[in-house]
């Protein structure tokens, strides 16, 4: 049976990161995992997870100027250090809390130049990680919602991944952006799975609850589990109000 971590980059974003962590617990999520915990201090993070027994599985790397329109900085030809530098901060802050994987944003960028620099990341953001245990995931984001960025398909991520030869780099597969830009979700899920680090979920096309949309998570979720994906799935929805009231998907869908 499915189980799942709530991403409280998206979840409980009316409440501080303890305090979302601790909802978390309450409302049945085994696992939780973030976007940036950055202002907020890890050992508070620590003492929310040591108090609910909740698992960080991961972290994103900083985009840079994001008012700038910036969305990552490790494939940004020219700016290998400011991407080295945010790899130090979110694998320090996942030692910190625990975290089992750090995703490590590309940025808006295109071209030969651009995929050197983000392999070239890459390879130093593997070779940090392996340190403590950590994975560094991919993940490639739809043509929609991040039109410029670097990372669009899931075939980009595993010729990326074959360049980098680094048995801690996985794709992170999310099916919403999997769905809105390259359809065959299941397919792609089943083909990809040797390779995959974690999985997350969101409504098709409106990046909402589950149980909406024109993906049949009761069915994906299905297959995922019978493929034998026995890792925590992440509830990454907007949830457009309370959270709460969203969640009656994790009792319907499974
Ligand atoms: O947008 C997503 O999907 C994510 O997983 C974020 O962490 C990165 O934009
Ligand atoms: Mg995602």
């Amino acid at each position: 049976m499915p189980v799942f971590s709530a991403n409280l980059g998206f979840l409980w974003t009316d409440k501080s990161l303890p305090e979302a962590i601790l909802a978390a617990h309450a409302a049945g999520f085994v696992a939780v995992e973030c976007h940036w915990p950055y202002e907020t201090p890890p050992e508070d993070v620590a003492a929310a997870l040591k108090e609910t027994g909740l698992p960080m599985l991961g972290l994103n790397t900083v985009r840079g100027d994001v008012a700038g329109g910036e969305n990552g900085l490790s494939a940004l030809p020219g700016r290998e250090n400011e991407a080295r530098a945010a790899i130090d901060q979110a694998l320090e802050y996942a030692t910190a809390v625990g975290a089992t994987s750090v995703h490590v944003m590309a940025g808006n960028a295109s071209g030969a130049v651009a995929h050197s620099t983000f392999v070239g990341s890459l390879v130093y953001a593997c070779a940090q990680a392996a340190k403590n245990d950590i994975t560094i995931l991919i993940e490639p984001l739809n043509r929609n919602d991040a039109p410029d960025y670097f990372l669009r398909t899931t075939d980009q991520a595993v010729a990326i991944m074959d360049e980098v030869k680094a048995s801690n780099l996985k794709l992170m597969f999310d099916c919403y952006h999997v769905g809105r830009n390259e359809g065959d979700v299941v397919t792609r899920f089943k083909a990809l799975q040797p390779v995959i680090g974690h999985v997350q979920f969101a409504s098709v096309p409106t990046r909402g609850a589950p149980d909406q949309g024109e993906l049949n998570y009761a069915f994906v979720f299905r297959k995922i589990d019978a493929a034998g994906w026995v890792k925590p799935l992440g509830a990454e929805y907007k949830p457009g109000g309370s959270t709460e009231a969203t969640l009656g998907w994790m009792s319907s869908l499974v």
